[in-house]
């Protein structure tokens, strides 16, 4: 695993990088033949990726046509919620920029799943019947208390080693249902970004940057990707972090 750090002025400044860097990568990808996966995040951080997105997106040269979308955690609430990550995905750029519906995986909501242990069954059946094995960029913002999707200090769903997803009924961070990829799947990923803005995440950032700490206290640091293998390197980790988060390194 290689970790960068970038750092940038503020949220809107690290938001138009990360959007004109997954824009990048997603051509990149395209034209070496792949569909590129791509996991979403949820937060006000994707918020402002998302809509960079939807600005940059439409004049790039992804064929938006070939990519796939995913989440690595949802809140368990109506489809039609606010609260809804995908919902946040879609009004900012997925709904307007081409994608083929069938390649946008969102975890099912209250209205297609009579309880979030079933939601958490049928995404992990998504992910084994149309997932690619690895994600191209798997994007995370970070709590103040470190978390990343919804694997939270000290949870139960931070030890779970034989399924991709977990369903979250006690989330600290509202609302406490959620369904949430693993840390088996989420390092199944080829680039992990943590986008991260705003001094009450500084603590968190430099727990998860530092050279020990425990996954444990600091899930951040749970997500390394996939190691070197004989015919790939290790996954690349970046922190893109805006002063505010930075400010304690
Ligand atoms: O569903 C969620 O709530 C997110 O996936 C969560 O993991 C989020 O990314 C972090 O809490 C950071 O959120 P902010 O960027 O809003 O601080």
């Amino acid at each position: 695993m290689s970790t960068l750090v970038e750092v940038f002025d503020d949220a809107d400044a690290l938001a138009t990088a990360v959007a004109g860097e997954l824009l990048a990568r997603i051509v990149a990808a395209q034209r070496s033949g792949h569909v590129p996966h791509i996991g979403l995040t949820g937060g006000s951080v994707a918020d402002r990726i998302h809509h960079a997105l939807g600005e940059h997106g439409p004049v790039s040269d992804v064929d938006w046509s070939r990519v796939d979308f995913w989440w690595g955690d949802e809140r368990f609430v109506p489809a039609d919620s606010p609260d809804r990550n995908a919902g946040q995905a879609r009004r900012a750029f997925l709904d307007h920029v081409g994608v083929d519906p069938e390649r946008v995986h969102e975890v099912p909501p209250t209205d297609h799943a009579a309880t979030v242990d079933d939601a958490a069954s049928a995404y992990a059946r998504e992910l084994r019947e149309h997932g690619s094995g690895a994600f191209e960029v798997l994007m995370l913002g970070i709590g103040p208390d470190g978390h990343v999707a919804s694997l939270f200090p000290g949870h139960p769903a931070l030890e779970v080693t034989d399924a991709v997803t977990v369903a979250v009924h006690d989330s600290p961070k509202p609302p406490p249902a959620r369904v949430s990829l693993t840390f088996e799947a989420l390092n199944r990923s080829r680039a992990v970004w943590l986008v991260v803005s705003g001094e009450e995440k500084a603590e968190a950032v430099a727990r998860a940057l530092a050279p020990e700490g425990d996954v444990r206290e600091t899930p951040a640091r749970g997500v390394t990707g996939l190691p070197a293998s004989d015919d790939s390197p290790a996954a690349e980790v970046v922190f893109f972090l805006d002063r505010a988060a930075a400010s304690h390194l």
